[in-house]
Parts: C-alpha cells; structure tokens; sequence
C-alpha cells in the first residue's frame, strides 16, 4: 500500500508517436507526493508528453505503456475515458501556458466560475455567484464586477491563469500539473502567479508537477527537479548545486542567472552527452 501522502507513482512510463521511431518518454519512473516536483529539460525532451500521458490526455496516436501508472492508490490506464473526465474536472487539473484554450470561450469568467462553484460545492446560483466573486477577489483580481462580465479573449494571460486558480481552488484537485504556466506572462506578473499556485497546493495539500525550461524558476520554486533529456529522466535534484550531468550543466548555464552579469551564454555538447546515455 502507498503512503498516504502519495499522489502518483509512476514506473516505467513510456510513449510512443504512430509513426514515429523515438521514444517521446522512455521508462520513467518517480513518485510525487504533496510536494512540489519540477520537470524540465530542453523543447522536445518530452516534459510535456510526460505531464499529459498522466492526464491522459494524449491524442490516439500516442501509445501510453507503464509498468506502473497510479494515482492516489489506483491504477489510471485501465480506467474509461468517462471515468477519466471526471478526475480531470475533481481531482486532477492540468494549467496550460495559455488559459485561452482552457477557459471556455463562450461564458463570461463570472459565468464559468460561477459553474465551477455550482459543481463542487452544494451551493444555489446566487450563492454561486458570490463565491465566484469571492475565488476573484483571492486570486487578487481587483475590479472583480467588471471581469466577471467579461468573456476570455478580453482577459489578459495572467488574467486568465489567475482565473484558472480560482476554478481549481473551488474543484481542490489531488494533482495540479501545470505545463509552462507562467511562460506566456508578462514578466511583471509571473511571481504573482506562482504565489497563487502555491498556494493553490498548499491549501489543498496537492501533489504539483510544475513544467518548464526554466531550470532556475524550477529550482527557486520546486522541492525537487526531474531533469529530461530525449524523453529520459537523466537527474534528479533537490538544488542546482548538485547538477552533476553536462546535460544540466548546460540547461542552467543557457538561462542566465539575473543576479549576474550576462556572459556569452554556453552551447550543449550533445555529442558528449548522447555518450553518456547509451542507447540501446
Ligand atoms: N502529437 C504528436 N505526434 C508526434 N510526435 C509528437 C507529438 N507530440 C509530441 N511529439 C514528439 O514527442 C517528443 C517530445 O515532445 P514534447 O512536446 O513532450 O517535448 P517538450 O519537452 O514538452 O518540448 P516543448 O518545451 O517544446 O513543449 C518530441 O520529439 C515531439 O516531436
């Protein structure tokens, strides 16, 4: 029997593209609890196949094979797809780089959260409303009134995302992954961002996979870092410190570090790196 706190185990995940020779994942393998886990690696490592084979939310052509693939106890690749829908709408939540395309397009915000709090709690419209307008306020929107009136093109990005912190503060997922939240933000409002997805898992006690290619945002963020590297999980870490593999060597020293003065910045040695990872 898993720990309590498990969220995921994960064994020997791997996703195969129709069509396609390479591995997008091959054999992945970790546990996350109530933590934060950051995944990163370079575009194309397979970062964000990991995070939606979990959701399951691959297209057809992705064949999804895992020795072990749980969530909270219980196996997720034999379950329907009707039962998968109602996981991702209660227990897991996936936050996507642009909350455009999660967001529903034709309700106003206060509409869809509104329905989000009607979903999950047992609570009349009007009720509905108010506390809609209550999640608004905490995500710290201030002129809640006028943007629940408004419809999800007219919301700036980090408008949007705040409002996708809302609905799931409402749903409580067991399991956020959010796959490069804060990428498309303006920098100015990235932190903010990240505050509210703190403190999303943390009121909820949430297991978080946070992906990205910023391997410094990660580890100021993150417990713990699962490097990828052609769809292998080359290093785990808890600090940037202890990088040992060239491949993270790399990856840190290609976002330059704000605190210092910008030298020229380093190329992969991909060469090297492919010889330390035999493949078969
Ligand atoms: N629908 C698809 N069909 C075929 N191949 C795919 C598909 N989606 C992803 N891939 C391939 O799987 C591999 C991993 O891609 P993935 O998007 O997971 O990487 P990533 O690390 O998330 O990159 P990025 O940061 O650019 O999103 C790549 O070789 C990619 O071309």
């Amino acid at each position: 029997m898993p720990a309590p706190e498990t969220v995921l185990t994960v064994r020997n995940l791997t996703v195969r593209f129709a069509r396609s020779k390479i591995h997008a994942v091959d054999g992945v393998s970790f546990d996350l609890g109530t933590e934060r886990l950051g995944i990163v690696g370079e575009s194309g490592s397979g970062k964000s196949t990991l995070g939606r084979a979990i959701m399951r939310l691959l297209p057809s052509a992705a064949k999804v094979e895992a020795d072990q693939l749980d969530f909270d106890g219980a196996p997720l690749l034999t379950r329907s797809e009707r039962e998968m829908r109602s996981l991702r709408g209660n227990r897991m939540s996936l936050i996507m780089q642009d909350p455009r395309y999660s967001l529903n397009p034709v309700l106003t915000v206060g509409k869809q959260v509104a329905e989000a709090a009607l979903l999950h709690q047992k609570i009349g419209k009007k009720e509905a409303y108010a506390k809609a307008a209550e999640m608004l306020a905490r995500v710290r929107i201030s002129d809640v009134e006028r943007v629940m009136e408004l419809y999800p093109h007219q919301i700036s990005g980090g408008m949007g995302q705040r409002v996708m912190i809302a609905m799931m503060l409402l749903a409580k997922p067991r399991l956020v992954v959010a796959d490069e939240p804060t990428s498309a933000l303006d920098v100015s409002v990235r932190g903010d961002v990240l505050e509210l997805l703190d403190e999303l898992v943390r009121e909820n006690n949430s297991g978080l996979m946070l992906i990205s290619h910023d391997i410094r945002m990660v580890a100021a963020f993150c417990q713990r870092i699962l490097v990828m590297y052609k769809g292998r999980v080359v290093e785990t870490l808890t600090r940037l410190e202890d990088a040992q593999h060239p491949y993270t060597r790399g990856l840190i020293a290609a976002m330059p570090d704000p605190r210092k003065p910008v030298r020229r910045l380093q190329v992969l040695d991909r060469p090297a790196i492919d010889a330390l990872e035999p493949r078969p």
